[in-house]
């Protein structure tokens, strides 16, 4: 499995220029023999979070756009994530589609980030995010989730292999973003893809730093902090391999992790 993290710098309040540029990203990267492309987080606007009701999506084009890309060029498409506009409020979604143009699945970001002020302005998601991709499960999470071990622990419970992760992290906080990525993959020994923007918004830096990280921990593909494209290839089986070799799910004591009075 061939896999493409596009590094967009993403111009800011602007989805003509960012569908317009992710079709060009999306389009060489199948050139390229990609067999799943990953894009980063609110790639249609940026944090542009004061005008999510002129600018986020309404009418599902992203989904319909990586939909028919898919499709087209058969190829997998984990579409990072865009603002969207459903049910009266305004949510930082992920839309995937498979090789056949498929929608298998659509996730709206869990964990808002207040530093950000994601919670002043969206709702946020309460599901998994669990899909396949050549009957392999995968999960999805975005950003700030990755700071939440106990919500990718859930998706490797529920099968995943691979964890795809789309962000708009800042330079500042770099290296939490590598460590916390690194370590979501020992845990749950599976894969992590994680695709960072490149550039910067009126009010943070992007770190890049875009990482693929295989099931024993080793780092991949590291991408710069510059705009580009990242290509790595996976082999799936290697997560039965490191399962196997240190059998941490069979091993785990469920009861213990309940929060109890008695043991406070
Ligand atoms: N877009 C985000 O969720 C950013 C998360 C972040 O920067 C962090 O430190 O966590």
């Amino acid at each position: 499995m061939k896999i493409a993290c596009i590094q967009l710098d993403i111009a800011f309040g602007n989805p003509e220029t960012n569908f317009a540029r992710v079709a060009e990203k999306m389009t060489e990267a199948k050139e390229n023999g990609a067999d799943i492309i990953v894009l980063p987080e609110m790639w249609n606007t940026g944090y542009a979070l004061t005008e999510l009701e002129a600018l986020s999506d309404s009418e599902e084009r992203a989904k319909s756009f990586i939909a028919d890309f898919a499709k087209k060029n058969q190829v997998h498409v984990v579409g990072g994530s865009v603002s969207t506009h459903k049910n009266g409020a305004f949510y930082n979604t992920m839309h995937i589609a498979d090789k056949n143009g498929e929608a298998v699945g659509e996730y709206d970001k869990a964990h808002l980030f207040g530093l950000m002020d994601e919670h002043v302005y969206l709702e946020a998601g309460n599901s998994l995010n669990l899909f396949e991709l050549d009957g392999v499960t995968c999960g999805g999470v975005i950003c700030y989730d990755i700071r939440f071990p106990e919500w990718i622990r859930a998706h490797a419970l529920n099968g995943a292999k691979i964890m795809f992760v789309p962000a708009e992290w800042p330079a500042a906080r770099i290296d939490h973003w590598r460590v916390l990525l690194q370590a979501r993959a020992i845990e749950n020994q599976c894969f992590v893809v994680a695709v960072n923007r490149a550039g910067s918004d009126p009010k943070n830096e992007f770190g890049g730093n875009s990482m693929v990280i295989a099931p024993w921990g080793e780092v991949r593909m590291q991408l710069g902090m510059e705009e580009t494209i990242g290509y790595t290839e996976i082999d799936l089986t290697e997560v039965d391999e490191v399962r196997g070799r240190i059998p941490v799910f069979d091993d785990r004591r469920e009861t213990l992790y309940k929060k109890t009075e008695k043991n406070l």
